[in-house]
């Protein structure tokens, strides 16, 4: 990682994951916020990001995706937005030469080939979750997948506050991808509903759950005869997202183009 001072873009900046991120950057020598971006006409456009971040004035004013093209000392941009935001902002990056961290979830198989498209330009680092005990929990996944395969029902349950708006989350799908290629299970099921017959040895069952405030909990379970072996995560609160994505930030800056994950960042994970 660099030890230079990381200049740091926000975009989707007035979001859940933006205002904590506007915080803790602010406690963070290691790096600066330098712009902070949210949707075109958001009636919040020239505010001070640190006064609505409740840490008084940063002299950072939100502003729309354009200004990012004028704005000097950006070294990384990391965007927790919407799916079809992230991709205008890749191209915007791609033209000014800043690498991008996204955490957005939710992009469909054509969203996210535009973004390895634009890897070839720029550095891109991806992941549906930055937290640190997750990526461990994904790689647990992969251990038990592959060590129960052929002898566990494998099934996947996740929870989140009522606002989420994909379903299933980003990161119930990444450890179904893990459990899938471990196990040679790859039937995903999401969700199940009437007369369905029997669990068939094939599938992997994944289900949402939408609940009040909850910021993430995951659980694999590895159902056999007699006994489950569960493996879990419950976020408290947002700070682990947060910190995984400042790391990712500094780990990106200066690399070269390409396509990263957070196997990159943490030398543990998958
Ligand atoms: N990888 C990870 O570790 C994590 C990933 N996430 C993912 O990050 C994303 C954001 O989550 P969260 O912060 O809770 O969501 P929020 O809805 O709270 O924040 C998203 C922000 O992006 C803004 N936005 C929407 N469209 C645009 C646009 N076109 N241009 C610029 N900004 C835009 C929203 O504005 P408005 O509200 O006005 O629409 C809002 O301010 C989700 O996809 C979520 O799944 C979340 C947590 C952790
Ligand atoms: O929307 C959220 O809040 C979260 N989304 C991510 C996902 O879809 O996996 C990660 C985290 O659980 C919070």
């Amino acid at each position: 990682m660099s030890t230079a001072t990381v200049g740091i873009g926000l975009h989707g900046a007035l979001g859940r994951m933006g205002i904590r991120l506007i915080q803790l950057i602010a406690e963070d020598p290691r790096v600066r916020l330098v712009a902070a971006i949210d949707r075109e006409a958001h009636p919040k456009l020239g505010q001070d990001a640190g006064e609505l971040a409740g840490i008084g004035r940063l002299d950072v004013p939100i502003e729309p995706l354009s200004a990012l093209e004028k704005r000097q000392g950006v070294d990384v941009v990391i965007d927790f937005s919407h799916p079809s935001a992230s991709l205008e902002l890749a191209t915007v990056c791609a033209r000014n030469g800043i690498a991008l961290v996204v955490g957005t979830t939710g992009f469909d198989p054509e969203q996210r080939k535009a973004l390895e498209a634009a890897s070839a330009t720029i550095p891109i680092l991806l992941s549906p979750n930055m937290s640190r005990a997750v990526n461990l929990l994904m790689r647990l996944v992969g251990e038990a997948s592959a060590a129960l395969a052929g002898v566990a029902d494998i099934e996947i349950v996740e929870r989140h506050h009522h606002l989420k708006k994909d379903s299933p989350s980003g990161t119930a799908l990444k450890l179904a991808e893990i459990a899938a290629k471990a196990s040679g299970a790859d039937h995903l099921v999401h969700g199940r509903e009437g007369l369905v017959g029997e669990r068939k040895p094939g599938e992997i069952g994944v289900h949402a759950v939408r609940s009040g405030d909850c910021p993430g909990e995951h659980t694999v379970s590895f159902g056999l005869l007699g006994e489950t072996l569960e493996l879990s995560h419950r976020a408290l609160n947002r700070d682990g997202f947060v910190r995984g994505a400042i790391d990712s930030a500094r780990f990106l800056a200066g690399k070269p183009a390409g396509w990263y994950s957070m196997a990159n960042v943490l030398d543990f994970a998958q």
